[in-house]
């Protein structure tokens, strides 16, 4: 079991946001998590990479408790959230290059410039990130994700700021982290996105439930209309 929580309560200064939640995630498995803003998606994510503590029940990874300072834990664990943290002095290019040989990917080079490739941001390879625009930003953010081993991922509504193609090219490699045995926790509000990756849906609110994604796209598509 690559992410296993039981009866977890997340929430801040031991206020519950959202919970109990009990989740289980094989290699391969993909959930999506959805809920109106400020209804717990980021705290229950952040709660899983063990930046936040539980206020109730436990979180385990790989069948081991949840301690994001942990080798273990940060060889497994790759995490795109609302924040964003480039080394100030280096290029796109040797940003990922730098995630790519700090996590000993194989080939690293290659797999840079594969990344760069699929993110659209060839072009911006040799530039520095406070040069790109935010979109091109959050690509390299994305990239970053791609360019280290994970056996769990764990993405932050990673739409924002993407355009309709890079939010489609995005489902595909979900799918594809699906397909290569890794597990994927996916907090969104994006109804294309959640249609695309197709993955059964966690609802946060008063109370969490797990729906089909084509209905939970729908209830998203119509709040939008
Ligand atoms: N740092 C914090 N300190 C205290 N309370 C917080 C903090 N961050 C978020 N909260 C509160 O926790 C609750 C859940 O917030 P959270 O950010 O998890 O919601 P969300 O579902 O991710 O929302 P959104 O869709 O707007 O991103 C909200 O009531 C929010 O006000």
């Amino acid at each position: 079991m690559v992410l296993r929580t039981h009866g977890l309560v997340v929430g801040h200064d031991r206020s519950p946001a959202c919970g109990p939640v009990d989740v289980a995630l094989e290699r391969g498995d993909v959930l999506s998590v959805v809920g109106d803003n400020g209804a717990g998606k980021s705290t229950l994510l952040r709660t899983v990479l063990g930046l936040l503590e539980p206020v109730g029940g436990r979180v385990e990874v790989l069948g081991r408790a949840v301690d994001e300072r942990e080798a273990w834990f940060r060889a497994a664990v790759a995490s795109v959230l609302d924040t964003e943290a480039f080394i100030p002095g280096v290029t796109a290019r040797e940003h990922l290059l730098l995630v790519a040989r700090g996590h000993a990917t194989p080939g690293p080079e290659g797999v840079v410039d594969d990344l760069l490739d699929r993110f659209g941001i060839l072009d911006a390879g040799s530039r520095y990130p406070a040069s790109l625009s935010s979109g091109q930003r959050r690509r390299l953010l994305l990239a970053a994700a791609f360019a280290r081993p994970r056996e769990l991922m764990v993405l932050d509504e990673p739409e924002q700021r993407l355009d309709g193609d890079m939010r489609r090219a995005l489902a595909t490699m979900i799918r594809d982290e699906q397909a290569r045995g890794t597990a994927v926790l996916l907090a969104t509000h994006d109804p294309v996105l959640l249609r695309e990756v197709g993955a059964p849906v966690l609802v946060v609110g008063d109370r969490c439930v797990v729906v089909h994604a084509q209905d939970a796209a729908d209830r998203l598509a119509g709040d939008r209309g």
